[in-house]
């Protein structure tokens, strides 16, 4: 293992020579302003917590902390001062959001015109197909939303534009056009599959397939952390690396693989979701880092060093430990801490003793902090697929022994 280079200063990502299409371009945390003091005191006063969710303070109970209405009748602001919670929009940070209901009622609302999608027209959802249905998860940046398209179910990720910030405005246009270009051109059977998008006067939406079984994280969340099967866990971990493996061909990178974007579908098989917009608050805000990425992040990423596809590399070795172990990684550190001692003790999560060894030996290798050791991910597929009938091969044989020890009977 390398020595990895010391964690002073800022914590963030900053853009670089990346040779890659970048699909987050700027990146999480960029920009940032967070200095190794308030690390140190997010971390003391995180101590032990979970993933870390700083509340920019500033914002609680502005001058708009009562419920008002906007200037476009019926759609109510949330009221910060006695919902936090409902306000939290950008990764902790308090905002001056639309309530759900708004958010649901500007996408819509027939009174405001649909924007039609830069060279994109095809993708554009046609408003009278789309049913809303109620909020189910709060995103980074938007709310999802289940529904209907067209008969079909389906996820509805509703972004609220922003107010007075022309030049935020104008960039989040952008970077959502950027997104709808790539959901628009990744097309596989692991990457979630894109319905259309469409832009209102004061929200975007970006429709997607729905996945019935949710993210892997909560799915892990929900077994209280119980490892999936052997033979499961190495199907997705398959899943997820012959995705990125076709994204990495493409020449982008994902940047924020973590076992959150992992979506299940009813046959168990999974996909990867959230190329990017979620990023573009962070990006134009220099806003506190999205701490919870921070368990998934290469070493690379966090010190603002440059880097490439590999920092995915990096991020598929603890979801692939996540899977095997059914643990969030670092659990009993914050997020904070835990980028602390990836970059700067080399901690890595602790590979169960009775993990298969080729497992081990991807994670590891995944995981490793010199970036050009770390497989690419058509290697990384071989080794699952070797895994895969390893298991296999084990279990066969495990029958063939059972069977000659109970010897069969007539029935
Ligand atoms: N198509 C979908 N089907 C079912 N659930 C979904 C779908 N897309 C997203 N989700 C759920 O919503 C959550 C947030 O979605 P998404 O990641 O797209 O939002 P985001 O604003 O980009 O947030 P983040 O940056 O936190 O990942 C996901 O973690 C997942 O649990």
């Amino acid at each position: 293992m390398l020595e990895a280079s010391k964690f002073t200063g800022i914590i963030g990502i900053n853009n670089n020579e990346n040779k890659f299409y970048d699909f987050y371009k700027l990146g999480v945390g960029e920009n940032s302003n967070m200095s190794i003091d308030s690390y140190a005191s997010l971390a003391a006063s995180n101590g032990g917590g979970s993933v870390a969710m700083s509340v920019d303070n500033s914002s609680v109970g502005s001058n708009d902390s009562h419920t008002r209405m906007l200037g476009h009748q019926g759609l109510k602001r949330v009221n910060i001062g006695s919902s936090v919670a409902g306000s939290v929009n950008h990764r902790g940070r308090v905002t001056h959001a639309l309530s759900d209901d708004a958010l649901a009622q500007a996408l819509m609302d027939p009174n405001y015109p649909t924007e039609g999608l830069e060279n994109f027209e095809e993708w554009t959802i046609d408003l009278r197909k789309l049913n809303m249905g109620d909020a189910f998860a709060q995103g980074a940046f938007g709310k999802l939303y289940r529904g209907t398209y067209e008969g079909e179910e389906v996820a509805i990720k509703i972004l609220e534009r922003p107010e007075n910030d022309q030049d935020r405005a104008q960039l989040m246009e952008q970077q959502f056009q950027q997104e709808v270009m790539m959901l628009a051109t990744l097309k596989h059977p692991n990457i979630v599959r894109f319905i259309g998008a469409c832009r209102k006067p004061m929200v975007w939406c970006i429709v997607t397939e729905y996945a019935k079984g949710g993210s892997v994280r909560q799915f892990l969340t929900k077994r209280h952390n119980r490892s999936v099967p052997l033979k499961l866990a190495v199907k997705q971990a398959l899943d997820v690396a012959r995705g990125m493996e076709y994204v990495h061909r493409l020449g982008l990178i994902h940047r924020d693989l973590k076992s959150d974007n992992l979506l299940i579908f009813a046959d168990k098989s999974i996909k990867i979701a959230d190329f990017g917009v979620a990023r573009i608050e962070v990006q134009t805000e220099g806003m506190t880092p999205e701490t919870g990425t921070y368990r998934w992040m290469a070493p690379e990423m966090i010190q603002h060093r440059p880097y490439t596809q590999k920092v995915d590399v990096y991020s598929f070795g603890i979801v692939l430990w996540e899977l095997i172990t059914g643990m969030l990684p670092f659990q009993n550190m914050t997020a904070v801490q835990a980028a602390f001692a990836v970059v700067n003790k080399g901690v890595r999560p602790i590979v169960p003793p009775d993990c298969l060894p080729v497992l081990a030996e991807i994670m590891t290798r995944c995981w490793d902090p010199n970036p050009d050791v770390r497989p690419p991910f058509s290697d990384v597929v071989k080794m699952l697929e070797h895994a895969e009938t390893e298991i296999m091969t084990t279990v066969r044989k495990a029958r063939f022994r059972c069977c000659i020890t109970q010897p069969m009977t007539a029935d």
